[in-house]
């Protein structure tokens, strides 16, 4: 019941529009921890989905005011407003896989709108007629232009075959065409091979949750994992062979790229896995067991205290970087649910500034393995101060100048992808952005940034009169790090929490073009502030 009013009492600060679902959560003081906290994020999302179609069985069935002792118009501070606990129960009844209120049946809220039952699932079929869609599923809020794709990686870690996937979708049970080409918006009970990854990623429609429940799904044979999500693996492993070395995935929760690395080495070697949160190591561990994969030693450690030199990494040729980010990419979960970003835009910077400098501390660290010859680094962000902004801090440093560290060709990350870098952010070269890729949502996937640093000899360096607003500028002075904790958002929109950290060197001390900003910006307002006196 308290998990209903948690919910509802979320949806009540979102109307007030301040910020994010999960920053609504707090502010409405909703303080539950792990699985329950999970679950009401949850509900709220799925009901943010639903919401216009329950408000118009709210108003078609005028519930509300039938039911006004219940749902009294005006309800005391501290409890949700009657419209939002209706809208999370109505969820529960209607669109939840269990299609019931979990609360007792005498609860007052639930006996009244059980009352309700026939004449909301009536006028709900109605308004499927009236919108044409054979299933409720699909009459969910999507994200914007209908053409959001499902994408399903399927394992071959699993030991079962890829035919023997597509006989179980198109079995009787399931009933899914295989297209020979790819559609877009995926027709309904279609699917067929993404032309990036044909050999690995499907795409169904993007209402599909067939997996549910589903033996493959359960046994490890298929994974969710957006298709930009599937680039930084596929990139990192291109030319591999089996006695080439052994790959670090330094940022690995909640596993989903680990396991894809590891399906590249075919389940064979060794991939070294750094996770640093508690939580979610359990969950990579979790993960790499459903996934069967056996080549991975996992371990809960900052992969910035490993020790680059020992002999433990010494055969490492490659490695993920797929740090912390602000999670700006990531579309397809919750942002479309909520109008726009009201986060103040100065602590947004401030924000940004310190995830850049804990992404290009990764990097530096990662340049000191002695036998790295291929680093990917990539982020579900679409902020340049996160992608090519640090990419350029990285290649100007001084590590990347002393051990032959630069940026890996067109032709050697994912060239048949159409969208690279943006140049203006790479000093106008346009070698160097071709270098990179980004993806948007008119992509159908995330929006997502992949890079790669080579030192094999076809590396790309930036021109020697590079670009004043992506120049590195040492730090000198200034306070050392402090861990203050952050939390972030990893590409699947699961919350990660990361304390951001520096170097008494300097070495990783960056200002990026948001800092020279803010600095001119303070400079100008003192200036004003002195004319005034
Ligand atoms: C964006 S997520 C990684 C997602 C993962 N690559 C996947 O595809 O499933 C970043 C992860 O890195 C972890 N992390 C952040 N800093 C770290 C560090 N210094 N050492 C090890 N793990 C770190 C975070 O806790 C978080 O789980």
């Amino acid at each position: 019941m308290n998990f209903y009013k948690s919910a509802a009492m979320a949806l009540d600060h979102l109307d007030k529009h301040q910020g994010s679902v999960k920053g609504s959560l707090a502010a409405a003081g909703v303080t539950a921890t792990g699985g329950e906290a999970k679950r009401i994020l949850a509900l709220t999302i799925e009901t943010l989905k639903y919401r216009p179609i329950i408000l118009q069985l709210i108003e078609k069935t005028t519930i509300q005011s039938i039911e006004r002792l219940v749902f009294p118009r005006k309800t005391p501070r501290n409890s949700p407003s009657s419209q939002s606990l209706l809208l999370v129960l109505l969820h529960d009844l209607l669109f939840s896989s269990r299609l019931k209120i979990e609360a007792s049946d005498k609860w007052p809220p639930k006996e009244a709108i059980l009352r309700h039952q026939a004449r909301l699932r009536a006028e709900l079929v109605r308004i499927q007629i009236k919108e044409g869609k054979s299933r409720k599923e699909d009459l969910a809020k999507t994200s914007g232009d209908g053409e959001v794709v499902r994408y399903v990686r399927y394992n071959p870690n699993s030991g079962k075959t890829l035919q023997e996937l597509f006989a179980h979708l198109e079995s009787d049970k399931l009933g899914f065409e295989r297209l020979e080409e790819p559609v877009y918006p995926v027709p309904q009970r279609k699917y067929f091979m993404d032309p990036h990854l044909d050999d690995v990623l499907l795409a169904f429609p993007g209402g599909s949750n067939w997996w549910l429940r589903d033996e493959w799904y359960e046994g490890g044979g298929v994974i969710l994992q957006d298709k930009a999500s599937c680039f930084p693996a596929k990139v990192l492993m291109e030319g591999w062979e089996e006695d080439e070395g052994e790959c670090i995935d330094a940022t690995a929760a909640p596993g989903n790229k680990t396991s894809y690395i590891s399906a590249l080495m075919q389940n064979q070697g060794k991939l070294h896995a750094f996770e640093r949160s508690p939580n979610r190591y359990k969950t990579l561990e979790r993960m790499l067991e459903k996934a069967h994969c056996t080549n991975v030693d996992a371990r809960r450690a900052d992969f910035l205290e490993s020790n680059p030199d020992s002999y433990e990494y010494s055969k490492v040729t490659r490695i993920l970087l797929d740090p912390s980010c602000s999670g700006s990419g990531i579309v397809n979960r919750l942002d479309y649910l909520i109008d726009d970003d009201t986060e103040e835009s100065d602590s947004k910077v401030e924000r940004l500034e310190k995830l850049a400098s804990f992404q290009l501390q990764m990097i530096l660290h990662a340049f000191k393995f002695a036998s790295a010859k291929r680093i990917v680094y990539s982020t579900c962000s679409i902020h340049p101060e996160e992608d090519e902004r640090v990419v350029m801090s990285a290649l100007k440093s001084s590590i990347a100048k002393e051990r032959g560290w630069g940026l890996a060709p067109k032709t050697s990350v994912l060239p048949g992808w159409e969208r690279r870098g943006r140049p203006e952010e790479m000093g106008g070269d346009e070698d160097l952005a071709n270098g990179v890729i980004r993806c948007l949502p008119e992509d159908k996937t995330n929006g997502f940034f992949v890079s790669c640093f080579v030192r094999d000899g076809t590396g790309l360096w930036p021109r020697a009169k590079p670009n004043p607003r992506t120049l590195k500028r040492p730090r000198k002075d200034g306070p050392d790090a402090e861990g203050e904790a952050e939390e972030t958002k990893d590409d699947d929109g699961e919350v990660e929490e990361i304390a951001e950290e520096a170097t008494a060197g300097g070495e990783s001390k960056v200002k990026t073009a948001a800092q020279l900003e803010r600095i001119r910006r303070k400079k100008a307002q003192q200036k004003a502030k002195k004319r005034k006196v």
